[in-house]
């Protein structure tokens, strides 16, 4: 069965909606072979980044990127968001209009960004200059809703602004969050209390970050494991680092917290 058809089949079951989230890729900022940075797609509508190759990433899943409703950035670093043009350029030529599209981001670097990506795709040549995506720009802190969703933010430790995001699902009633790129910051675990899952990067591995030695800031799979025990979620999923190291990720996250702990393979898709 197709990835569409799955996440369909998940959300369809009679009388209940299910919230869904398909990895596309969780390796580190320079992607292994055949891997991607980490992007994942919720309830098959929402892209949360868009790593380095997102259309391809979702066409050979089988999920049509003209049915995105919303582009969700945590921030603005090369590795989360170098698919945007692609992703413009696809609707582009499909001739689906890009204001259907929203994306949501850290409004220091959204508008430059998604203005910066427009102007690559040569719109002066090719296509009409007011057709640009429909922007909400959100600072930590700041919320956003809509009638099948809602999201709460808050602010990630990081060289640039980064947003992590907690979504509430109104037709499941499920929550989760997840964070993008940050180091170990107590008040995430504050943010994802209540949650039933939250998404944690791990780009140091097995280990608790050493804050006088972390320059990128980065966390640890130990930092998550801390963020994951004191918010109280019942599953951490780590992303952010080689698949290689996996395992030993998961061995040390479960060191520190209770509950459930996995990295997600490509592809794969929890149902909350
Ligand atoms: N020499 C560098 C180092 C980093 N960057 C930017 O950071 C991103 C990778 O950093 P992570 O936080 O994901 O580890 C990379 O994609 C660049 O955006 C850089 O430009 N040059």
């Amino acid at each position: 069965m197709e990835q569409r058809e799955k996440d369909r089949a998940a959300q369809e079951q009679p009388g209940e909606h299910r919230t869904t989230i398909t990895f596309l890729g969780t390796s580190g900022a320079i992607p292994e072979v055949g891997g991607e940075s980490p992007t994942f797609l919720i309830n098959g509508r929402y892209l949360v980044d868009t790593g380095w190759t997102a259309v391809a990433n979702l066409r050979n899943r089988g999920i049509e990127p003209l049915e995105l409703e919303y582009v969700f950035f945590t921030h603005f670093h090369h590795d989360h968001y170098m698919a945007l043009p692609s992703l413009l350029y696809y609707w582009l030529m499909r001739g689906k209009p890009l204001r259907e599209l929203k994306i949501v981001g850290p409004a220091e670097d959204l508008e430059l960004i998604v203005k910066r990506a427009i102007s690559f795709l040569h719109p002066e040549r090719y296509y009409g200059k007011d057709d640009v995506p429909t922007l909400i720009p959100l600072l930590p802190g700041d919320g956003y809703e809509e009638a099948a969703f809602r999201l709460e933010t808050c602010a990630t430790v990081h060289p640039v602004q980064g947003l992590c995001y907690r979504f509430m699902d109104r037709r499941s009633g499920k929550t989760f969050t997840f964070t993008g790129d940050t180091a170990y910051h107590p008040p995430i675990a504050e943010h994802a209390r209540g949650s039933a899952l939250l998404v944690h990067e791990s780009a140091l591995g097995p280990v608790a970050a050493d804050p006088a030695n972390n320059a990128y800031m980065h966390a640890g799979a130990i930092d998550a494991g801390r963020i994951a025990e004191a918010a109280g979620v019942a599953k951490l999923l780590l992303v952010h680092a080689l698949s290689s190291r996996a395992e030993s990720c998961v061995a040390a996250a479960k060191d520190v917290f209770r509950g459930e702990v996995e990295w997600p393979a490509d592809g794969q898709t929890y149902v909350l």
